[in-house]
């Protein structure tokens, strides 16, 4: 499933797209054996942020090809945004895994996708690390853990977080980690996805 206006392109060849801009995002996750109310599974723990115009989307932003490579500047906007040194958080090409062009307006966007699995301390570092960054309160409302459970009602949890506002095709890069990572199963993530439209 792709936000319409969104096309899969290859890391090579989004270089010699004329006219579009590079945008890096990464998610961050760790494996959570803790259990909510003592008895619902968290899973995972996986990082997205509310944004400074009420949306969500993962840490990162605009990286310039022309000066950095594209996990340079990715690390540069990690380092704004989660305020934590590369001791700590240091993407490489490795946890590449996708790119998507658009020629939505306002402007020609290439948005490659990063994702890193950390140990469940480390993603904790990060969080607390969060709060003193340079973007903290400004472009950076807050770092989120998403629920990847659904709670009885069949709507608490993914569900619900699913019916968020998403900035670009955050959504699809989130439940595309789902299912190709295999954090949960392909009917978690259906039901969760269908009982998110019907809320
Ligand atoms: O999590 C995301 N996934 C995919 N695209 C995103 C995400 N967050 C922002 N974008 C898109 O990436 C571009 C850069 O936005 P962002 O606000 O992250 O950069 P900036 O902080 O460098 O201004 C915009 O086109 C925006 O729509």
């Amino acid at each position: 499933m792709m936000e319409p206006g969104y096309r899969s392109v290859s890391r090579r060849d989004s270089r010699s797209l004329v006219g579009y801009k590079h945008a890096c995002h990464a998610m961050l996750f760790a494996q959570d054996h803790g259990k909510l109310f003592g008895r619902i599974p968290m899973r995972y723990a996986l990082l997205m942020q509310m944004r400074f115009d009420g949306k969500i989307g993962f840490p990162g932003g605009f990286v310039d090809i022309r000066d950095h490579s594209l996990e340079d500047g990715l690390n540069r906007e990690l380092a704004e945004e989660l305020g934590c040194d590369q001791k700590l958080l240091c993407v490489t090409e490795s946890d590449y895994r996708s790119s998507h062009a658009t020629d939505a307006m306002p402007q020609k966007v290439v948005a490659h996708f990063y994702i890193k699995q950390l140990s469940l301390a480390d993603l904790h570092r990060i969080e607390v690390a969060a709060v003193h960054a340079k973007d903290h309160g400004r472009e950076v409302m807050g770092t989120i853990r998403v629920p990847l459970y659904t709670l009885r009602d069949g709507f608490g949890g993914l569900p619900a977080f699913l019916t968020n506002t998403f900035i670009g095709n955050a959504k699809e890069q989130l439940i595309y980690a789902l299912r190709t990572l295999k954090l949960l199963s392909e009917e978690a993530i259906q039901t969760a996805i269908s009982a998110g439209q019907e809320g």
